[in-house]
């Protein structure tokens, strides 16, 4: 493959981990932050694929300064963000998609956490667009011996599985906080998958999508890992810690508090039931103790599988 010229838009944990990817590969990395000398303006310019790995909190402001940026009509754009915008409920994928008009986008995810990624240990994630081509490239730029890239026609569904799953990681920390043993923790996760397919497929993922590596993959990496910090974020709850406690040292971001917020504001308005998601929004409101929200889980009413 002829050697890509690739611009990363945030130099977080996870954008320059997929650098080195590339780097590795043989293709350009421009690495571009807030704090960067060059512009976005300059750093895009000429790039083959521009990926943005930035919080979602970052996305808005970058898809807003892109738009005053010169792209090539062929441009791909790669989003790595899991995580949903507070102000329009949209994914990132879907605000990219707003403003880029034509070009392709490609969703990128799986279970990969970061620091596992940077020791060269193995890992696979999937490549997902409307456009096969774009998502075919994508794939060659970042597959390697040690990085599997799947492609998948259901942009949506990737994505959705990646960021719901931040939910249930946080439910999971909690769950192995309290140390509830593993039966609870195969209920939650089952029960969780069977959550985040409720709401994917009402949103128009597909359901297929969430029993891959996106939705069930990145649910047992995240759910089962120390090192992801949406788990941490839980496990410290479980532990009795505050919210403010925890986010106050934890290091990098964990999507999944503000992601609880946004699905249970969207989930109500559109009355999808969400029970494992609305107990992670009290507790991290602070309206229930973690005891208190697995009683609320085990004594709804009975029903069928
Ligand atoms: N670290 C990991 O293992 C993985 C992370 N992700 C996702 O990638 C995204 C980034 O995660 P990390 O790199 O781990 O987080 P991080 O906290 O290490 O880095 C976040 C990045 O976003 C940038 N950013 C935040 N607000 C911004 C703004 N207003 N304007 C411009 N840039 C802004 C920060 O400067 C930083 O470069 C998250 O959505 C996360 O869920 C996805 C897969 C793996
Ligand atoms: O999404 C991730 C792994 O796939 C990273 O998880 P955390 O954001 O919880 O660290």
């Amino acid at each position: 493959m002829k050697p890509k010229t690739l611009a990363i838009l945030g130099a977080g944990a996870w954008g320059t981990t997929l650098g080195q990817l590339v780097r590795e590969n043989g293709h350009e990395v421009r690495l571009w932050s807030r704090r960067s000398p060059d512009s976005l303006g300059q750093v895009v310019a000429g790039s083959d694929m521009i990926l943005s790995a930035v919080s979602m909190k970052g996305v808005t402001a970058i898809v807003e300064q892109i738009h005053d940026c010169r792209l090539s009509a062929n441009t791909i754009l790669i989003t790595a963000t899991k995580g949903l915008d507070p102000l329009t409920t949209c994914t990132p994928s879907q605000l990219w998609e707003q403003a880029l008009g034509d070009r392709p986008v490609v969703v990128l995810a799986g279970p990969n956490l970061s620091k596992e990624i940077q020791q060269g240990l193995p890992a696979a994630t999937v490549v997902a667009s409307h456009n096969v081509t774009a998502a075919q490239q994508v794939q060659g730029v970042f597959s390697s011996p040690s990085f599997r890239v799947y492609t998948n026609s259901d942009p949506l569904g990737v994505e959705l599985g990646g960021t719901l799953k931040n939910v249930m990681a946080i439910a999971a920390g909690v769950c192995d906080g309290l140390e509830l043993g593993t039966n609870a923790k195969a209920a939650l996760l089952t029960r969780g998958l069977a959550e985040m397919i409720r709401v994917g497929t009402h949103w128009g993922a597909q359901t297929e999508t969430f029993y891959g590596l996106s939705g069930l993959g990145d649910l047992l990496a995240t759910c089962n890992s120390p090192l992801s910090r949406n788990y941490q974020v839980g496990y410290q709850l479980g532990l009795g810690r505050s919210l403010s406690e925890i986010l106050a040292s934890l290091e990098g971001t964990a999507e999944g508090v503000n992601t609880t917020q946004v699905l249970i504001q969207r989930a109500q308005a559109q009355n999808i039931s969400v029970p494992i998601s609305y107990q992670v929004y009290k507790l991290l409101q602070g309206e229930i103790t973690p005891k208190a929200a697995v009683e609320a889980l085990m004594l709804r009413d009975t029903k069928p599988e």
